[in-house]
């Protein structure tokens, strides 16, 4: 008689490799014990102390998401290459490990999400904490109420030359960043009005209230997104900013490089 190890067993066979996402500390040390495999943690921080370890920037909701962005990030810090075999350990269902998926690493299509947050001019913290606000400000909404904004992250001086100002500058002469708890009181407040912000690859507000007027000639978004959208994705391709939207409209997150939408979260799944 087989037995249920027999037939899913063949998940995991021949792996040398397990990617372990977000494990607990006594988690991490059982796999420790394992013989003949590498251990790679992909988690947010590395509180476990992991030789090898990839940052996962947010957590996605999106388990395929997840894992591509592991395997992506682990290919780009060499702890593995391309056509290994690895086991993926996540957690789906449960705060614990719950499920395993097998997967060649660079088969994947690539999920565009790791170039996002690695290769972007703005800092990775940077695009992350943007994230943060527009997701943060898509479930609370202005009191109440559905809100949209749009932040341009990175190549600010370009970005800058291609829009215009429709109001006063509230940060103008300030030195404030994004992540900074109070900050992000003040964008959230000030995506009340028109326009965009716009941000510096560190992190510095350089500007609220900007209308971005890029070509966007050859930019193809969606259908059915509209013109903050269409200048999100424009002035991404017209300078090597990344741009973070939130829609009023569906109450979606994206996020845009190079002309192409690159992410979409649902602010509800976090
Ligand atoms: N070029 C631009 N630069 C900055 N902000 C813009 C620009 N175009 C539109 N917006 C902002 O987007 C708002 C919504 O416009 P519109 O409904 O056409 O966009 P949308 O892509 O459908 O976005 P939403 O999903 O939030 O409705 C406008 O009121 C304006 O504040
Ligand atoms: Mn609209």
């Amino acid at each position: 008689m087989a037995t249920v190890r027999d037939l899913l067993g063949d998940i995991v066979d021949e792996v040398e490799t397990v990617l372990l996402f977000s494990p607990s500390s006594s988690y991490y040390e059982r796999c420790q014990e394992v013989e003949d495999i590498s251990t790679i943690v992909v988690a947010p921080d590395n509180g476990v102390g992991a030789e090898r370890y990839v940052e996962l920037p947010l957590e996605f909701a999106d388990l395929s998401e997840r894992i591509r962005f592991g395997i992506e990030g682990a290919l780009d810090e060499d702890h593995i290459e391309e056509g290994d075999e690895v086991a993926c350990a996540t957690k789906l269902f449960d705060d614990v490990i719950d499920s395993v998926s097998r997967a060649r690493a660079g088969d994947l299509d690539q999920s565009g999400v790791y170039d996002l947050f690695t290769n972007s001019r703005g800092d990775p913290e940077v695009i992350r904490d943007v994230l943060d606000v527009a997701v943060e400000l898509g479930q609370k909404g202005q009191k109440g109420k559905p809100v949209g904004a749009l932040f341009v992250i990175g190549d600010a001086g370009k970005v800058m030359n291609k829009s215009r100002p429709l109001s006063y500058n509230p940060f103008e002469k300030s030195h404030v960043h994004v992540g900074d708890p109070i900050v992000n009181v003040m964008l959230k407040e000030f995506s009340r009005l028109d326009g965009a912000f716009v941000i510096s690859d560190g992190g510095k507000i350089v500007s609220a209230y900007r209308y971005l007027e890029p070509s966007a000639e050859g930019v193809d978004i969606p259908k059915g997104l509209g013109t903050r959208h269409m200048a999100a994705g424009s002035i991404t391709r017209d300078t090597n900013a990344t741009a973070v939207v939130l829609s009023e409209s569906d109450r979606l997150v994206r996020a845009f490089k190079g002309g192409e939408l690159i992410l979409e979260l649902d602010p509800e799944e976090y």
